[in-house]
């Protein structure tokens, strides 16, 4: 199996709280990125002190409060199951502060991590304040729910997506990078994807892959599957039959989404509908 692909686990942190994924910049090729993703019984907390470190807590599915010092925001989440296809809620939590998710019902929580050392308030994302891009045409289409695009100030390096794309289509697409350090043209981040997959037996394909083939990984992602993008394209095709979800999280030296396209796949945009 690639080292880019990290399958779910169910290690119990506690009564009533299992860590399904854990991708930490001390154990990945990731420098900028960190990646948990936990499962909350209903009453069951979860606390974590943040380093310098700064955190998007996002309600995946089913409902949790979050505190942290003396904020505390109730009754968030707003979904049973991702491809209900309507937003959700988060929280950002910056460095150097501890926060608690406790399940309110059975939930699905993933957190989002960067390095930093800029204290920022702590703040609800609502649902509400998500915007919903519709992108692409022919079998290129997805919706994205922007959480934290790189538009909104309230996080020092982290950015947070989701994306739902549609049976037989194809996201992320005409593949695109953004591994270099060089903007205005292109910016470095790295990735995380958390996929899923409706319904639950299907599986997409993912493949990594960087202009010189060091890495040129193609993956078969099943249902709760974590991909790492160190680096390079990271194209997402979507068999006939099932949706995709996924939820991206960026991180890199500076604070903007700067792509470059796969030049021998660019003319895939110039297309009519
Ligand atoms: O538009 C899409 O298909 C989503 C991607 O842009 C995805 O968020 C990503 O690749 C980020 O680099």
């Amino acid at each position: 199996m690639s080292h880019l692909l990290q399958k779910p686990v169910q290690t119990e942190l506690s009564t009533g709280v299992t860590l399904v994924h854990n991708v930490t910049t001390q154990q990945s090729p990731l420098e900028y990125v960190g990646f948990k993703v936990i499962d909350l019984a209903p009453g069951a907390t979860y606390t974590e002190s943040l380093e310098k470190t700064e955190c998007c807590i996002v309600a995946v599915t089913g409902k949790i409060n979050v505190t942290e010092g003396s904020e505390s925001f109730k009754h968030l989440g707003t979904r049973d199951n991702v491809f209900e296809k309507v937003p959700t809620d988060s929280v950002y939590v910056s460095n150097n502060k501890t926060f608690t998710v406790e399940g309110e019902t059975n939930a699905r929580v993933a957190l989002c991590y960067s390095p930093s050392d800029k204290q920022l308030p702590t703040v609800l994302i609502p649902a509400a304040e998500v915007g919903v891009e519709h992108r692409g045409i022919l079998s290129n289409k997805r919706m994205v729910h922007n959480i934290l695009p790189d538009s909104d100030p309230r996080a020092n390096s982290l950015l947070v997506v989701e994306v739902f794309t549609e049976s037989g289509n194809w996201s992320s697409y005409p593949p695109h990078k953004h591994d270099q350090d060089n903007l205005p043209d292109e910016s470095f981040l790295e990735e995380t994807y958390y996929h899923e997959m409706n319904p639950p037996q299907g599986f997409v394909f993912q493949r990594v892959y960087t202009d010189d083939r060091s890495i040129d990984e193609t993956m078969a992602v099943e249902n709760g599957d974590v991909v790492i993008v160190p680096a390079g394209y990271h194209p997402v095709g979507v068999p006939d039959g099932y949706e995709s979800y996924y939820l991206n999280v960026m991180a890199g030296p500076t604070r903007i989404w700067k792509f470059h396209n796969d030049p021998d796949h660019e003319w895939i945009l110039s297309r009519q509908p």
